[in-house]
């Protein structure tokens, strides 16, 4: 394996798992959006702001870019990582990747509480992270080495699943 990475939506919990996994692994933990917003030194919201969208995704593909050339990370990535052909190549080629699924109920439920997500600023939340989620599930899958469910279990049961499942792939 070169490094592990994961993917999925807003709230399916990879800044959370990944640093748990990377825990238990010993292994470093790097987190797309957290990288991004140190080399900036501007946070997400902001960059929306000044830059727009396309501008967050041109920073977001050079960090996936420079991420993925690492060995043997654990990396977290931004919930729109692959709405880029670039970067789903990049991911793909760049270790093992999970997918973390979670309902759009449970996506909701876990992003409510912070407003660090500038997608997520919209008269209704749960129906942004729907159609987001009709675009993107099937990117996240096609990119996929694991598909781990997340609704209903929590962090530390969905780091023994993809450890387990993780060992029973068979080599690339
Ligand atoms: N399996 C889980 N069960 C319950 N709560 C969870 C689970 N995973 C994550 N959470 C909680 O959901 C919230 C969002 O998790 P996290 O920030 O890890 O999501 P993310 O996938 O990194 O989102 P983003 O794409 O916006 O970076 C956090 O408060 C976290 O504690
Ligand atoms: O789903 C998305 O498009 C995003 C998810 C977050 O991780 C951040 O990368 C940003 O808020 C955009
Ligand atoms: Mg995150």
């Amino acid at each position: 394996m070169r490094n592990l990475i994961l993917v999925g939506p807003m709230g399916a919990g990879k800044s959370t798992i990944g640093r748990l996994l990377a825990k238990e692994l010993r292994l470093p933990f790097k987190d797309s959006d957290k990288e991004i917003e140190l080399r900036t030194g501007a946070n997400i919201p902001w960059i929306f702001d000044k830059e727009g969208e396309p501008g967050f995704r041109d920073r977001e593909q050079a960090m996936i870019a420079e991420l993925c050339a690492f060995d043997g990370v654990v990396l977290a990535t931004g919930g729109g990582a692959v709405m880029r052909d670039a970067n789903r190549k990049a991911l793909h080629e760049g270790g093992r990747v999970v997918y973390l699924h979670a309902s759009v109920e449970q996506q909701v439920g876990r992003t409510s509480r912070d407003r660090n997500r500038p997608l997520l600023r919209t008269a209704d939340p749960a129906k942004t992270l729907r159609d987001l989620l009709e675009i993107r599930d099937p990117l996240y899958r096609e990119i996929a080495d694991l598909v781990v469910e997340t609704d209903e279990r929590p962090p530390r049961m969905v780091v023994l699943d993809i450890l387990d499942r993780l060992a029973q792939l068979p080599p690339r």
